[in-house]
């Protein structure tokens, strides 16, 4: 469903040498749940605007190919990209805060893809229950009407999945969506994300600095170094038997159990 060739990305204000993704190849098939994982500054999230189009124009240059259900993206015209992005790729970002507008009620928010998409009104608040409520939020049909000041942290991340399913995409990026959630509400979102793949054959792309939170959900995984692939696999296999020194050096930084728990003490 989806394959990425030779991705290289150099931004126009960074030295000549310093790609901020170096020749990154990879391939996705339909139900697939698929992690990248690695330190801050890694390439992760410049290699997920890529494939879902959210590259800012005019500040980098691109090489490579990503084909999307066989479609490259890097052919697109903006326009397109903006299709392709309400109704193909879904995207969730890490702070829940942030990805909503305060003065906008959350039911529209939640739609706000089909709106674009000129669907009616009333077609548009069903279909938007319906998404909050397959995303957990209980309630959905009040939840509507309220402002995102009014929902919890891990309900707003409920919603912005909720927006990003809306279309039923075939391809859900999710890039840090837990990391700005308590450690409980991470694993609801984890398990939210779990039920999405299991039942509902959801392809998802998930994008994370924490090689733990990656092996609950992502049944393979992609470690990246300074923009490049050092490492990748099952998930499991690559947790066991790491054979890059960088992996290794992400394994021995995840604290344990009892060290997660004692830091929300
Ligand atoms: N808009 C931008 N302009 C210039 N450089 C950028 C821009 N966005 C990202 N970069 C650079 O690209 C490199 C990769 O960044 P990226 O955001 O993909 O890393 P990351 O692995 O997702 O880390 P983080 O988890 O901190 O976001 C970094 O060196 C970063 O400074």
């Amino acid at each position: 469903m989806l394959k990425v060739s030779g991705l290289r990305v150099h931004f126009h204000n960074a030295s000549p040498e310093r790609y901020a993704v170096n020749g990154v190849s990879f391939s996705l098939k339909r139900g697939e749940t698929l992690g990248i994982v690695g330190e801050s500054g890694s390439g992760k999230t410049v290699t997920a605007m890529c494939v879902s189009g959210l590259m800012p124009r005019g500040k980098a240059d691109e090489e490579g190919s990503i084909l999307l259900d066989g479609r490259e993206m890097f052919s697109c015209s903006e326009e397109n990209l903006r299709r392709i992005r309400g109704q193909d790729v879904g995207v969730v970002f890490q702070d829940p805060m942030t990805t909503f507008d305060p003065l906008c009620r959350i039911g529209r928010q939640v739609e706000e893809a089909l709106t674009v998409r000129g669907i009616p009104k009333m077609e548009r608040r069903k279909r938007a229950v319906e998404a909050m409520g397959l995303a957990g939020l209980r309630d959905a049909e009040e939840l509507y009407s309220r402002y995102p000041y009014e929902l919890s942290g891990g309900m707003l991340q409920r919603a912005s999945i909720a927006a990003a399913m809306i279309t039923k995409p075939k391809l859900l990026i999710c890039d840090e969506v837990t990391t700005a959630l308590d450690v409980l509400i991470q694993e609801q979102i984890l398990e939210l994300l779990r039920n999405l793949n299991e039942d509902y054959g959801m392809t998802i792309l998930f994008i994370s600095h924490d090689l733990h939170v990656v092996k609950k959900i992502c049944k393979s995984v992609l470690v990246m170094e300074r923009g490049k692939i050092v490492e990748r696999g099952e998930t499991a296999e690559v947790f066991a038997r790491p054979q890059h020194a960088y992996t290794k050096k992400l394994i021995a930084s995840i604290p344990t159990g009892a060290e997660r728990c004692r830091a929300y003490d």
